[in-house]
């Protein structure tokens, strides 16, 4: 495993207060006899966002063939889970209104990849989940349940094409602020919505990935986000019933240090590194430090924005996610393994930003297409 020591100095303050130790909970990262799936070597697994946090705030509408098609090339490029769509009010997220028809289209067709893959859709409440329940109950051999997913990863050598499995993706805040400007309602009003959410997306035999949205920072609520309350709220999502908890560091203001406050208050709270994932924005450039942060403590997976797509519709100034092409070369450079392209990444990234008129944000990105071109420009040079 890659040594990590550039944090490995820094003193967390301590945590004041813990979330309940009597609390339990037992997720479907767990097999059955209890021992973690999750490998805690130097796989590093990248969930990528892009079609849905990378393109959900763009005003312009998006056609469909360009959603798909994005899709389809990701799938190519070794990522395993890809994030497809919302279930959300076309009200609130015109840009996702056809999140129904890519998932029409992903159980309707094979897609080509190097992995078995993971699609994801975000559900807000009951009628969005069972907007995505009526379209599967249509495909109903065409996807993986959970139960079928874990099975086949767990078979010796299961090679061969895979049923694409499908996961639903809840949504609350760290803060009231943003939770009333995102889902219009309080905080616990949202976790009473995601429990009859998680509740029957477990009892359909699928997974859940449960978001906590400006743990490091809010647009309205600034820096001091208690991480004692993102504790309690991962807590209560994981005795639902939630697979994974993924922190959002939604307006990039994260740094360092409060990174590692946040998951010591966690690890403190009883809440498992491996049913947790990083969700970094680079509003402030920090997301690959913060990454550091995060494997130092032990976390395996992260999110990530092909070409850096995305924005906060609610953070004026926010960039996108942390770009994937970004992370794929950080993380290899320390070792660490994602089982991705990086060549076939920076060529989607740089189609799609041009596709929806967005500048290039990834550097990594920018500078394989230049290292290449010059590559090429020299040969040619070469044989003249
Ligand atoms: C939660 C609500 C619906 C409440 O919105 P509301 O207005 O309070 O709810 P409502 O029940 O009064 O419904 C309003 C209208 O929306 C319809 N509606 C209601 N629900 C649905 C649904 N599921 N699918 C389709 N339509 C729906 C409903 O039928 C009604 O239509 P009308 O009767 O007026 O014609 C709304 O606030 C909403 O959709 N919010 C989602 C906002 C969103 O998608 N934000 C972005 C995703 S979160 C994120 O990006 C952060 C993350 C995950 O990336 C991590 C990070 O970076 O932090």
């Amino acid at each position: 495993m890659a040594r990590l020591t550039l944090f490995s100095r820094y003193l967390p303050r301590s945590c004041p207060r813990q979330v309940s130790a009597a609390r339990r909970y037992a997720t479907a990262s767990s097999t059955p006899d209890g021992a973690s799936q999750q490998r805690l070597d130097n796989h590093v697994k990248l969930v990528e966002v892009g079609a849905r946090d990378g393109l959900q705030n763009e005003k312009k509408s998006i056609p469909l063939a360009t959603k798909i098609d994005l899709i389809e090339r990701l799938a190519k490029t070794g990522l395993s889970s890809i994030e497809a769509g919302a279930f959300v009010s076309p009200k609130w997220v015109p840009q996702m209104n056809n999140s129904g028809e890519i998932l029409e289209h992903i159980l309707q067709h094979d897609i080509p990849s190097r992995s078995p893959l993971t699609f994801s859709f975000l559900a807000p409440n009951l009628k969005g989940l069972d907007s995505a329940s009526a379209i599967l109950a249509k495909h109903p051999t065409a996807f993986e349940t959970e139960t079928q997913r874990l099975a086949s990863a767990a078979a010796e050598g299961s090679s061969g094409p895979h049923k694409p499995a499908l996961e639903i993706a809840v949504f609350a805040a760290a803060t009231e602020s943003f939770s009333q400007k995102n889902l219009n309602c309080s905080v616990a009003t949202s976790l009473e919505r995601f429990g009859e959410v998680i509740r029957a997306a477990k009892d359909a035999d699928l997974r859940v990935r449960a978001y906590i949205s400006v743990v490091l920072g809010c647009p309205f609520e600034g820096y001091d986000v208690n991480p004692h309350r993102v504790a309690e709220i991962a807590t209560d999502f994981l005795e639902m019933g939630a697979d994974e908890i993924a922190l959002g560091d939604t307006t990039g203001m994260g740094t360092a240090p409060r990174t590692k406050d946040l998951l010591n208050c966690l690890r403190k709270a009883g809440i498992r590194n491996e049913d947790i994932a990083m969700h970094f924005h680079n509003t402030y450039g920090q997301a690959l430090v913060n990454t550091v942060v995060a494997l130092e403590h032990g976390i395996r997976t992260f999110d990530s924005s092909v070409g850096g797509l995305g924005g906060c519709p609610y953070s004026p100034g926010a960039s996108g996610n942390v770009a994937t092409e970004d992370m794929v070369y950080f993380l290899e450079s320390l070792g660490m393994d994602t089982g991705v392209d990086l060549d076939a990444v920076a060529d989607i990234g740089a189609w799609i930003t041009n596709e929806v008129g967005k500048p290039h944000d990834s550097s990594v990105g920018k500078a394989v297409l230049a290292a290449r071109l010059r590559t090429k420009e020299e040969g040619k040079a070469g044989e003249a």
